[in-house]
């Protein structure tokens, strides 16, 4: 056994649980040591049946005071039995656990802990878990780690497969010099390990997380050090000029550019039209009109005889934005081929692209990270344009590298990020900001309310169905199982055309759907087909649907304020009035804080800030800011101070040894080489 093993070399982990890790993104024993939780659970002092408070988890040490009894409720299997010691009684009830009768003793005394609830007039624990005193003992007080999960897998499971791992298998030494690791007083690599998962106590915790964090951005900012000294040295195998085509498809638009988008244009022109290899990042808040500078940057490089391709991350976005280019091209009769690859097209389909591709019949090409599997061969690939970086990042862009391309190359983000993190995190790349709005643009009129205002909320879609517009229900996602996600959104669909008249379309919409299906719903919702669409955030980015006016968010205390603002940007996007309506099942002062600053204010950066300044450095494993970034651990925007410490330490690093030739260097260099290039080789060991 060793850290490559697949889970199934675990005690007790058959065929079947192994294929449980895999779904949770475990394939092999390293991946556990990575695989963090995301909250802990304290086992609380053990306290008498008098002091026990409804709401509360709590734990007592108590006997059955008589035999367990087992009936059905509403084909639930329940069972109940009085809890008993000095202080008093309490009830105690568990459901689908009929052995427990024939497990508890009665007279003997064990620890219930579980949450205090009220049943009936009383309050009693709700399916406690048991433990043996001395066991309880053992563990009250310890910091116990809580897992993300998926179907079939469990907490216990992941714990004790994490221990094991732990215990019995030989952690790589650490990557970080020593000079770095004292310098910012970095926990060693194995006890940053061991304590993320079983922390004595929550400085320790803070500290193995405060490593880790910084290993995530040390990677990740010398990866792109080293793809910019790439490109300094690159000058393009091909040139670009400027056409008039660009300025008549600029005229010709529906609509004139915002300042700040000609501004970027002028840029984005004089960076393609130069004799350095261009990489750009659009930054733009959400609705600004980035896609219209891509469109054009498109279409300077097909005017010069070259390809461009646009990757974004989800099929629906590939669709939508292949034809809205294809309506452009058309609608001003421009000599230009678009040809759409998508993962979900059929081998036929996908032939007749990657021959279109490479016989460079297609001008400009749109898809997914299709794009640069390795059949796509292009024939004279000049620029690649990909929406949200974070999606694709370093290794993507490697891709293009590795099949001898070097193409200039734009990025596009919404993500509201300031300055000074900017230049840390695309730091390889020249920013171009957006800062403006269309200018017919009417302010989203934002309103927080609690569930009991559904009613009216449905009466206000219709109403606004019936002017002849359309509105988005966002169900969160259930992180914890997927089926679950499906779900909801199916039976929240249900519920809502009971709510709403018949002459009416409501559709659902889920990450598990076939991309075809996807596809089509998301065709005729753009078509008006469809009035309602209930989704789950496979709409968060980037879809645009101008003849929408309602977004509906239900559990908006499970998002992000980034993400909620992303989600609210798919409204607002025409000259209509459109609505935000954020709908919230907490009681917590702090989750009303919180959305009340969206309430405020439509502006990402002003949201971003604000979100900080109320979570404070304590909060750990709460709600990531920013679900773009592929950190596991870090938030660039919570983190912020740990990603300064990182970027100097990469640059004092690349000061004394650029190519990590050193031998203390090596394994960190082992390390880079595997971030960048990934492979089957992984970063867990
Ligand atoms: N200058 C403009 N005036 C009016 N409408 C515009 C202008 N520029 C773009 N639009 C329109 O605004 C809508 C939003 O633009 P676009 O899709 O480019 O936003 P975006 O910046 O990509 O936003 P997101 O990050 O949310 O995807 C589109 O319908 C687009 O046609």
């Amino acid at each position: 056994m060793n850290m490559c093993s697949g889970p199934d070399a675990l005690k007790g982990v058959g065929e079947k649980t192994k294929k449980i890790f895999e779904r949770a993104g475990i394939f092999q024993l390293g991946d556990l040591l990575h695989y963090y939780p995301r909250a802990y659970d304290i086992y609380e002092n053990m306290k008498s049946i008098s002091e026990i408070r409804e709401g509360e988890t709590a734990a007592v040490c108590a006997s059955l005071s008589c035999e367990i009894t087992v009936r059905y409720v509403k084909r639930l299997n329940l069972s109940t039995v009085i809890l008993r010691d000095s202080t008093g009684c309490l009830q105690a009830f568990w459901y689908n656990m009929p052995y427990l009768k024939n497990t508890l003793k009665p007279g003997k005394r064990y620890v219930f802990r579980g949450k205090a609830v009220r049943k009936g007039r009383q309050t009693a624990l709700e399916q406690p878990a048991i433990f043996d005193i001395d066991a309880y003992v053992n563990i009250q007080g310890q910091m116990q780690p809580l897992y993300p999960l998926v179907d079939g897998l469990t907490n216990k499971m992941v714990k004790k497969a994490v221990r094991q791992v732990l215990d019995e298998l030989e952690i790589s030494e650490d990557m970080l010099p020593d000079s770095i690791r004292e310098k910012w007083k970095l926990d060693d690599y194995q006890h940053a390990l061991s304590q993320i998962h079983f922390p004595d106590n929550e400085t320790n915790m803070r500290q193995a997380r405060q490593r880790l964090v910084f290993d995530e951005f040390f990677l990740f900012i010398l990866a792109l050090r080293s793809l910019r000294n790439d490109r300094i040295v690159v000058r393009p195998s091909f040139f670009l000029e400027e056409k008039p085509v660009t300025a008549q498809v600029i005229q010709n638009l529906p609509f004139s550019l915002t300042a700040a988008q000609q501004k970027v244009w002028r840029e984005l022109e004089q960076d393609l039209t130069g004799n350095q290899v261009m990489a750009r990042l659009i930054q733009g808040d959400v609705g600004s009109g980035k896609t219209i500078l891509a469109v054009l940057a498109l279409i300077l490089t097909a005017a010069n005889g070259l390809q461009g391709a646009l990757m974004v991350p989800t099929e629906v976005l590939a669709r939508q934005h292949y034809e809205s280019i294809t309506e452009l091209i058309q609608k001003q009769a421009l000599d230009f081929k678009a040809v759409l690859l998508t993962g979900s097209m059929t081998a036929k389909e996908k032939r007749e692209a990657y021959q279109k591709i490479s016989s460079g019949f297609a001008d400009i090409i749109i898809g997914t990270h299709a794009l640069i599997q390795e059949k796509a061969d292009y024939q004279n690939l000049a620029l690649v344009i990909t929406d949200e970086q974070h999606r694709f990042g370093v290794r993507q862009r490697e891709a293009f590298a590795a099949k001898g391309i070097t193409p200039h190359m734009i990025v596009m983000s919404a993500t509201p990020i300031p300055r000074t993190l900017a230049v840390i995190i695309y730091g390889d790349l020249d920013i171009s900001v957006v800062d403006e709005l269309p200018a017919d643009r009417l302010p989203i009129k934002n309103c927080v309310v609690d569930t009991s205002y559904r009613t009216k909320a449905y009466a206000f879609i219709r109403n606004e169905v019936e002017k002849g517009r359309q509105a988005y229900v966002i169900c969160p996602m259930v992180e914890e199982s997927e089926s679950i996600e499906a779900e909801n959104v199916i039976a929240y669909t249900r519920q809502l055309c009971e709510s709403l008249p018949d002459t009416i379309t409501v559709e659902y919409l889920h990450g598990k759907m076939k991309p075809a299906l996807k596809n089509e719903i998301m065709e005729r919702f753009l078509k008006n087909e469809i009035q309602v669409l209930v989704s789950t955030t496979v709409v968060e980015v980037g879809v645009n649907v101008p003849n929408a006016t309602v977004m509906m968010v239900e559990n908006a205390e499970r998002f992000g304020l980034a993400q909620l603002h992303q989600l609210r940007g798919r409204v607002g996007r025409g000259k209509e009035q459109s609505y935000c309506i954020m709908v919230h099942s907490s009681d917590s002062k702090k989750t009303k804080q919180r959305l009340e600053i969206l309430n405020q204010s439509n502006d990402g950066f002003f949201i971003a800030g604000e979100d900080l300044k109320l979570r404070g450095p304590g909060d750990l494993f709460g709600i990531r800011q920013s679900g773009l970034m592929e950190f596991r651990l870090g938030d660039v925007f919570q983190d912020s101070a740990i990603l300064q410490w990182a970027s100097e330490a990469a640059g004092r690093l690349l000061e004394t040894d650029e190519e990590l030739l050193l031998p203390e260097h090596q394994l960190l260099k082992k390390k880079l080489s595997i971030y960048i290039h990934g492979g089957t080789e992984r970063l867990n060991l």
